[in-house]
């Protein structure tokens, strides 16, 4: 349901988080993965194909989710764009200030300016959960409770969800080392048994993990036969 803003509403009537998803122009993104989805010959178009149905299921897991009320894509890459939008998901393009946190930072800074009026709860959210359950997303913004928070990613190194404290500003400092970032920033870390919110994927061995615990249908489509488990009906 649109709410008159040009950002899709989902979710409770004012209560919910919004989301932003960043993501890199496609031959850039996820430079470990080049040649997961055609056996190693790294075709650029092939991995572009990859790095979109990443981010797909992401963000269709993330709209599936109860507490979210909003998605928004951070993303320069036009293709993407216009494959995300068809989709009917919100897409803005990064600001010249270059890198993640600046894109994660204009990003809330217009989910703010398109919002209700009525203080919310923004977060980030990574675009490379291609295992995401809705339930475990919804847990760990219960377990937040609006307070500022986080969820490490399966190494406990980086970050996979950073929440700001209900009507507080973002202030990402995703990158190497961001877990320890965003606690020394006040953020509580949440350490529920959430592994399909856990598993961001930037290496073969995180692909073979999310596979194990079921990848969405883009990904399955993309990388099924490479990683031959699927998500088991719900
Ligand atoms: N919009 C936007 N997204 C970014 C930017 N830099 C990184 N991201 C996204 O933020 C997430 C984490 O980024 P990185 O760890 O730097 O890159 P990656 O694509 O995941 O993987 P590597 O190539 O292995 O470093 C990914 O979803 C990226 O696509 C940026 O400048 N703008
Ligand atoms: C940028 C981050 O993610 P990645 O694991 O993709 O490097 C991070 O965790 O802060």
């Amino acid at each position: 349901m649109g709410d008159g803003t040009g950002v899709r509403r989902r979710g409770p009537a004012g209560g919910g988080v919004d989301l932003v998803v960043p993501v890199k122009p496609l031959r850039r993104a996820k430079s470990r993965l080049v040649g997961a989805a055609d056996g190693g010959a790294g075709d650029p178009v092939a991995h572009a194909a990859l790095v979109t149905g990443l981010a797909l299921d992401t963000v269709a897991a993330a709209r599936s989710a109860s507490r979210v009320r909003r998605v928004l894509v951070v993303t320069s890459d036009p293709e993407l764009a216009a494959t995300l939008r068809a989709e009917g998901v919100d897409v803005i393009p990064d600001t010249p200030a270059a890198g993640l946190n600046a894109a994660l930072r204009h990003g809330a800074e217009v989910l703010g300016q398109r919002g209700d009026g009525r203080a919310g709860t923004v977060g980030a959210l990574q675009a490379d959960l291609p295992a995401l359950r809705p339930a475990e997303l919804d847990a760990a913004v219960d377990a937040a409770a609006g307070r500022r928070a986080f969820c490490p990613d399966r190494h406990g190194t980086g970050t996979t969800l950073l929440l700001a404290a209900r009507g507080e500003p973002l202030r990402p400092s995703f990158g190497p080392g961001s877990a320890a970032a965003h606690a020394a920033s006040g953020a509580v870390m949440l350490d529920g048994a959430w592994p399909s919110l856990r598993c961001d994927v930037d290496t073969a061995e995180d692909l073979a993990v999310a596979a194990e615990l079921g990848l969405g249908p883009r990904s399955t489509a993309l990388l099924g036969a490479a990683c031959g488990a699927s998500r088991p009906a719900p």
